[in-house]
């Protein structure tokens, strides 16, 4: 069985929560600016082995060194649960990539 969808309600709550997104329709999107080129790389590997873990994949836009996640569950039709947990874990490992 797949994610449900999420209420309106309950997507604006977990918004509040992650203020580094944007709500963009169907999908969630954040850029981040990483401290160089090889700095993305590294950051987008590491999102892609924890979407492997999750079995849940965001798209990913690299130029020079900003970085574009978008999430969005394709199989059902929109935002669900699997969508905010993986931004979190997002915001998790960008910030490891900091300072
Ligand atoms: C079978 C497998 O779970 C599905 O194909 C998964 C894989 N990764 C996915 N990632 C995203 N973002 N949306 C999906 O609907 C999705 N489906």
């Amino acid at each position: 069985m797949g994610a449900a969808l999420l209420e309106e309600e309950e997507i604006s709550v977990r918004m509040a929560g992650l203020p580094a997104w944007v709500r963009d329709g169907a999908q969630i999107r954040r850029e981040v600016e990483a401290a160089s080129f090889l700095a993305g790389i590294e950051l987008v590997d590491r999102v892609a082995r924890a979407a492997e873990d999750a079995d849940h994949h965001p798209d990913i836009d690299i130029r020079w060194r900003t970085v574009t996640f978008a999430l969005s569950t394709h199989s059902a039709g929109g935002l669900t649960a699997k969508d905010f947990d993986l931004a979190a874990v997002i915001d998790r490992l960008a910030a490891q990539g900091e300072g």
